[in-house]
């Protein structure tokens, strides 16, 4: 791709003590994909996506979100721009002691500025782009099941209409059906509301249906990120058994079907 990436990660390092995480790591996100970002437990996908919105300091490297270096920014210009992010962390992380509407509506009020009235009815819209059902916003995350809390948490996320979402392991924990359909959401809302997005995952099933690229962390650094034809064929161990496994050949089989006739 020629355009200019809206996040440009070059030469990140990321140290805890002697263990080094990243070295040297350099990755793009362009407007308007979906980058899926894969790698083996540990491998730092997570240290990626907190680095990049800002939630931990690299030990080096630059990172450029919308053209701007995080690192030079004031920390009020800093979190400006960090409102343009939309996060749905691994574990959900909603507040178990307010209702759905609620959760979402506590951004909006915080960083929007909202009446708490109107703050809880913009969340009502925003728990129905999320695909939850209207009774469900009155709801306590306790009384939902694993997919709703992920959309609960999704419609959130989406709560600052922001311009680039992060999602870590979306479909971890759901059931193929509800994993498959919160990968549709994904498309529906990146296409609707053009968004790009950021997503770390082990489900082979969404790198197939959802991603337009797809990054893939070894080593310390990102081995290969391009189209997953391109990915597929890298010539790396960890790539070989991850794409051509039985799962990796199942999720391009129900992907591309016509290919098995
Ligand atoms: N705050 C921290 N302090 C010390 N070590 C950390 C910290 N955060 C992450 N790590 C370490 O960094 C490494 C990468 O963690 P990370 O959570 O990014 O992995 P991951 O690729 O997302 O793994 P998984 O697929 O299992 O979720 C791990 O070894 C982890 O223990």
């Amino acid at each position: 791709m020629d355009r200019a990436p809206l996040i440009r990660v070059r030469g990140l390092s990321n140290r805890f003590g002697r263990h080094v995480v990243h070295e040297d790591l350099d990755l793009d996100l362009y407007s308007g994909e979906i980058l899926g970002v894969v790698g083996g437990s540990g491998t730092g996908k997570s240290v990626l996506l907190r680095s990049i919105v800002g939630l931990l300091r690299p030990s080096e490297g630059r990172i450029e979100v919308f053209g701007e270096d995080l690192q030079r920014l004031s920390s009020s210009a800093r979190s400006r721009l960090e409102r343009r992010f939309g996060v749905l962390f691994q574990r959900g992380a909603l507040f178990t002691s307010l209702t759905l509407e609620e959760n979402v509506a506590l951004p909006l009020i915080e960083h929007a500025g909202l009446s708490r009235a109107d703050a809880e009815a913009l969340a009502r819209v925003k728990l129905a782009l999320a695909g939850l059902p209207g009774q469900a916003a009155t709801q306590y995350p306790a009384a939902l099941s694993g997919g709703m809390i992920k959309r609960a948490a999704l419609a959130r996320a989406l709560a600052l209409d922001p311009e680039v979402l992060f999602l870590d392991e979306p479909t971890a924990g759901l059931d193929p059906i509800g994993a498959a359909a919160f990968d549709r959401l994904i498309l529906t809302l990146r296409d609707a509301l053009g968004l790009s997005v950021f997503l770390v995952t082990h489900d082979l099933d969404t790198l197939y249906t959802a991603c337009d690229r797809v990054a893939v962390l070894a080593n310390r650094q990102v081995r290969v990120a391009d189209r997953l034809a391109v990915v597929e064929t890298t010539d790396d161990a960890w790539i070989h058994d991850y794409f051509h496994g039985p799962r990796g050949r199942a999720a391009r089989r129900a992907a591309h079907p016509a290919e098995d006739a």
